[in-house]
C-alpha cells in the first residue's frame, strides 16, 4: 500500500454524554455559538440587514401615521382644510405602499434566510451522520431523524420575528419619546405595562426551559417508537407485536401531548399578559387623555396618535415574550444537535491517509472491542495477520465476534484496544473513504437504498463501466435474474429493495462487494438465503474472482469452505483455533473423540 495525503474529516472534538431520548439542559460555552450554526448565520449577515433596515421603516411609517392621524384630527377638522388632507392623505397613501412593499419584501428575505438555514445546518448535520462514529452512536434511528426535524425550531427562531423584534426594541424608546413629546406624563400609562409584560415573560422562563427540554425528548421517544414501527412492519404483523407497539406509541403520544400541553398553556399565559397589557395601554392614555384634554394640556388629535402609539409600544414586548417562549425550544434544540454535532466523527483528525496501491495484507493485534455500553468484551485479545492475496475464513458458534471483526475490519468501529493494520499501516490514520474504496463488503442485513439495480451496484464505484458491472453480476448470479426484467439493470427498487427476494437481494449486495474488483474482500454469509444448487454455482463462480485478492469470509457453511486455506475459529471473542483447513478438521476430530473417550470413562 503507498500512503498519500488526503483531506480527512474534521478533527475531533469531545463527545458529549447523550441519552436516547432524554434531553438533558447542557451548559453551553458562554459566548460563542458552534460554527455549524454561526457560518450558516454569518453567511445571511447581508440578508439579515435587508430585513433590519425594512423592520426600521416600518417602525419609522407607524409613527408617521399616528403624527397623520395627529395633525388630521387637530389641524384639518377644526379648519375643515380639506386641500391640506388631500396632500395628507396622497403622502400616507404613499407610505402605506411603502410599508406594504416593505412588508411583504421583509417577509421574503426572512423566508429566503430560512432556506438557506434550513439547506446549511442540514448538510452539516447529515455530513456528521455519514461520518460519524459508530462507538458514539447514542441515538435510535427514529430519535436521530427527530433530532434533524429540529433544525426548523432553529430556523423559526433564527430567520423569523427575532430579527424583527430585535430591530423593535429600541423603537420602544424612540416610541416612548414622541409620546412623551406629544403628550407629556401620559408616557408613564404605556411605561408602566413594560415591567408588568416583562414580568410575565421571564417568570415563566425557568418553567418553560424545564418544559422545553422534556417535550423535545418526548418527542424524540415518539418518533422512535413511530421509526421503528414503520421500519419493521412485517415483523411486527408477523409477530402480532401490533398491541404492544400501540402501547408504547399511546404512551409516547400522550407524555408528549402532556408536557407540550403545559408549555402551550404557559406560552399562551405570557402572550396573553402581553395582550392585555396592550389594550390596557391603549385604553389607560384614552382616559387620562379626557383628563389632560379637559384642562387643555393635550389635543383631541395628541390624545389619539399617543393611544395608537401606545399601542405599538406594547406590541413588541408582546412579540418579545413570544420570542422568550421559543427561546427554549430553540436553545433546547441547539443543544441537542450541539451535542451531537460536537461529537468526534470517524477517521483521523486533520489530515488522512489515503489508499494507493493495496496489496490487501490485514493485521488484528491484540484486539479488544468493546461495543458501546455493553458489558462484555465482544473481541479479547484477538490477534492474527491474514497475507495479501491470502483467503480466510471466520467461522464459530453464533455470538462469537465473527462479523466484529468485519466491522472493524473496515474500520466501522475502532478497537477498544489493540491494532488493526491494512498493510502495515494503523488504520485509524487512514481515510476511512479510501480504506472502504478498496474493500468489498457484504455484510448480513443486505441493505439496498431506494433507486435502480445499477445504482445499487454501483453503489461508491460510479466509475466503474457497465462490462464491470455485469461482470461482477453475472458472478454472483444476479445476472440470471436482472437480464429476463424487462427494464434490466434500470429496474427501480423501493425503500430497502423491496420487491426483491431476499436471495435476490443478496446477490445484488453480492455484485456490489466484487464490482470494480477491490483488493479486499470481505462477506459476512453470503449465502444464506441461496438454496444448494446456487451456492455451488455461486462456489464455483467465485473460486477464480478471488484469485490474488484477499478474502475474509464468515460463514456457518462447511461447503464454502472450499473457498479458503486458511481458518480462524472463534469462540466467545476469541481466537481458539488457526490454520489450514485439514488441520483445523484434524483437530476438531481429535477435539472430538477426546470428549467421546472421557464421556465414556465417566459413564
Ligand atoms: N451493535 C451491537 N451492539 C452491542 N453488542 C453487539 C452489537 N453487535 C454485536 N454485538 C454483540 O457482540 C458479540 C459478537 O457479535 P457478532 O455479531 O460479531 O457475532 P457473530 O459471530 O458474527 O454471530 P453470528 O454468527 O450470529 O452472525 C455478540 O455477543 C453480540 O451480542
Amino acid at each position: 500500500m503507498v500512503p498519500s495525503a488526503l483531506p480527512g474529516g474534521p478533527g475531533g472534538r469531545d463527545a458529549g454524554k447523550g441519552g436516547k431520548v432524554a434531553v438533558n439542559e447542557v451548559e453551553l460555552p458562554k459566548g460563542r455559538i458552534a460554527d455549524w450554526l454561526a457560518g450558516p448565520l454569518r453567511a445571511n449577515r447581508s440578508i439579515y440587514v435587508k430585513v433590519a433596515l425594512a423592520a426600521a421603516l416600518i417602525n419609522l411609517f407607524a409613527l408617521i401615521t399616528a403624527l397623520f392621524t395627529m395633525t388630521v384630527y387637530d389641524r384639518v377638522v377644526p379648519n375643515n382644510a380639506t386641500d391640506s388632507l388631500v396632500g395628507l392623505t396622497i403622502g400616507l397613501v404613499l407610505i402605506l405602499l411603502f410599508d406594504f412593499v416593505l412588508k411583504l419584501l421583509r417577509a421574503y428575505f426572512v423566508d429566503v434566510a430560512g432556506a438557506r438555514i434550513d439547506r446549511d445546518i442540514g448538510r452539516a448535520i447529515f455530513n456528521q451522520i455519514l461520518n460519524m462514529r459508530m462507538d458514539l452512536r447514542r441515538h435510535s434511528t427514529g430519535g436521530l431523524s427527530a433530532l434533524v426535524r429540529e433544525i426548523e425550531t432553529l430556523r423559526d427562531f433564527f430567520a423569523s420575528a427575532t430579527i424583527t423584534a430585535l430591530v423593535d426594541l429600541p423603537f420602544i424608546v424612540i416610541t416612548l419619546s414622541v409620546i412623551a413629546l406629544i403628550g407629556g406624563w401620559i408616557v408613564f400609562v404605556p411605561m408602566m405595562m413594560v415591567p408588568l409584560v416583562a414580568a410575565g415573560a421571564l417568570l415563566s422562563q425557568p418553567l418553560m426551559r424545564r418544559l422545553s427540554a422534556q417535550t423535545l425528548g418526548e418527542a424524540l421517544g415518539k418518533q422512535s417508537v413511530l421509526v421503528e414501527t414503520i421500519g419493521s412492519l412485517e415483523t411486527v404483523k408477523s409477530a402480532n407485536a401490533g398491541p404492544i407497539l400501540s402501547g408504547r406509541w399511546d404512551a409516547a403520544v400522550s407524555r408528549h401531548a402532556s408536557s407540550s400541553l403545559r408549555q402551550r398553556v404557559i406560552s399562551t399565559i405570557s402572550i396573553n399578559i402581553a395582550g392585555t397589557a396592550q389594550t390596557m395601554a391603549y385604553t389607560g392614555v384614552v382616559i387620562y387623555g379626557v383628563f389632560a384634554i379637559a384642562e387643555q394640556r393635550l389635543t383631541m388629535g395628541g390624545v389619539i396618535a399617543c393611544s395608537i402609539l401606545a399601542g405599538r409600544v406594547v406590541a413588541p414586548l408582546g412579540t418579545i415574550a413570544h420570542l422568550l417562549t421559543r427561546l427554549h425550544a430553540a436553545r433546547t434544540a441547539y443543544q441537542q444537535i450541539d451535542r451531537f454535532m460536537s461529537q468526534p466523527v470517524e477517521g483521523p483528525a486533520g489530515i488522512g491517509l489515503g489508499v494507493g496501491n493495496c496489496d490487501g495484507g490485514i493485521e488484528f493485534r491484540e484486539v479488544d472491542f468493546r461495543y458501546p455500553d455493553a458489558a462484555e468484551l465482544a473481541l479479547t485479545r484477538v490477534s492474527f495477520k491474514i497475507e495479501p492475496g491470502e483467503h480466510v475464513a471466520l467461522i464459530g458458534p453464533i455470538g462469537s465476534g465473527k462479523s466484529t471483526i468485519a466491522r472493524l475490519a473496515i474500520g466501522l468501529f475502532p478497537p477498544s484496544s489493540g491494532l488493526v493494520l491494512v498493510d502495515g499501516t494503523d488504520i485509524r490514520q487512514l481515510a476511512p473513504g479510501a480504506l472502504r474504496a478498496k474493500t468489498g463488503a457484504l455484510f448480513q442485513d443486505n441493505a439496498l437504498l431506494t433507486g435502480t439495480l445499477r445504482d445499487n451496484i454501483l453503489l461508491g464505484r460510479e466509475n466503474v463501466d457497465d462490462e464491470e458491472m455485469i461482470r461482477a453480476a453475472t458472478i454472483s448470479l444476479a445476472h440470471d435474474f436482472i437480464s429476463k426484467l424487462p427494464h434490466g439493470y434500470e429496474l427501480g427498487l423501493s425503500d430497502r429493495g423491496e420487491g426483491l427476494s431476499g436471495g435476490q437481494k443478496q446477490s445484488i449486495a453480492m455484485a456490489r462487494a466484487l464490482v470494480g474488483r477491490p483488493p479486499i474482500i470481505i462477506l459476512d454469509e453470503p449465502t444464506s438465503s441461496v438454496d444448494t444448487e446456487t451456492e455451488q454455482r455461486l462456489i464455483n463462480n467465485l473460486r477464480e474472482e478471488f484469485e490474488g485478492r484477499t478474502l475474509i469470509l464468515i460463514t456457518h457453511r462447511p461447503s464454502l469452505l472450499r473457498l479458503v486455506d486458511r481458518i480462524i475459529m472463534l469462540s466467545a471473542g476469541r481466537v481458539v483455533m488457526d490454520g489450514t483447513p485439514q488441520s483445523i478438521r484434524d483437530r476438531v476430530a481429535d477435539i472430538r473423540t477426546a470428549s467421546r473417550k472421557s464421556d465414556g470413562r465417566a459413564a
